[in-house]
């Protein structure tokens, strides 16, 4: 089963996530996404992403190996068909950390999806989470914050809506609503 995962930059997605999958019970595997942005001092190759050049990126277009891809603030991102379906295959519960219009995309492709939009307690939060983070110069961290107010009006599009105030209460919420959709059924 597919759950996407969406929200702005630095509400804490990554945060959830791991937390999510310190419990083994429901089953999931995180779909490693391609992108052409360079890595963060601390993540690495085939773990956090994978990294390549724009040119491969667009080669894995043309090729149509990619469930969905986007532009997000200069850089691409996309999803490798192979390997979820790889996970899917598995019988794994497969984790789409994306953002809102490669969602929208496998919206469209897959209407089963289990979708979760993750939002901040408040605008201010989410600029000092991003900030504390370090991992963005000033004008990106401007773009990104742009980009999230954005980001936020599609809210409606996804069929859960979860604030991520506390981490392990956004965590509990998120894993009730997978074990309501996927583990319990299955
Ligand atoms: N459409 C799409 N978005 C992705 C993919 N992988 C990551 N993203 C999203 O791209 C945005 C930027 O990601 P990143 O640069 O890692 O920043 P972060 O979310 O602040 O850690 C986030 O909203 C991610 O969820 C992907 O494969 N496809
Ligand atoms: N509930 C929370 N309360 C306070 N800080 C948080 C919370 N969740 C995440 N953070 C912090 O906010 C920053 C951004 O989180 P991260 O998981 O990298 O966000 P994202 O993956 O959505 O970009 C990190 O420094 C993280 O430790």
């Amino acid at each position: 089963m597919l759950i996407i995962l969406s929200g702005p930059s630095g509400v804490g997605k990554g945060t959830v996530r791991e937390e999510l999958f310190k419990d083994e019970s429901l089953n999931l595997a995180y779909s490693i996404s391609m992108t052409t942005r360079k890595p963060r001092p601390a993540e690495k190759d085939g773990i956090d992403y994978f990294f390549v050049e724009e040119d491969e990126f667009k080669k894995k277009i043309d090729e149509d190996k990619l469930l969905e891809w986007a532009q997000f603030v200069g850089n691409y991102y996309g999803t490798p068909k192979d390997y979820v379906d790889q996970l899917l295959d598995e019988g794994k519960n497969v984790v789409l950390e994306i953002e809102v219009q490669g969602a929208l995309q496998v919206m469209k492709k897959c209407p089963y999806a289990t979708t979760i939009f993750i939002v901040p307690p408040s605008m201010e939060e989410l600029e000092r989470r991003i900030r504390g983070r370090r991992t963005e110069d000033e004008e990106i961290v401007q773009q990104r914050l742009a980009k999230a107010r954005k980001e936020i009006a599609t809210k409606g599009e996804y069929k859960y809506v979860v604030e991520n105030d506390d981490i392990l209460e956004a965590k509990d919420k998120i894993a009730k609503i997978i074990r309501e959709h996927h583990v319990d059924q299955g």
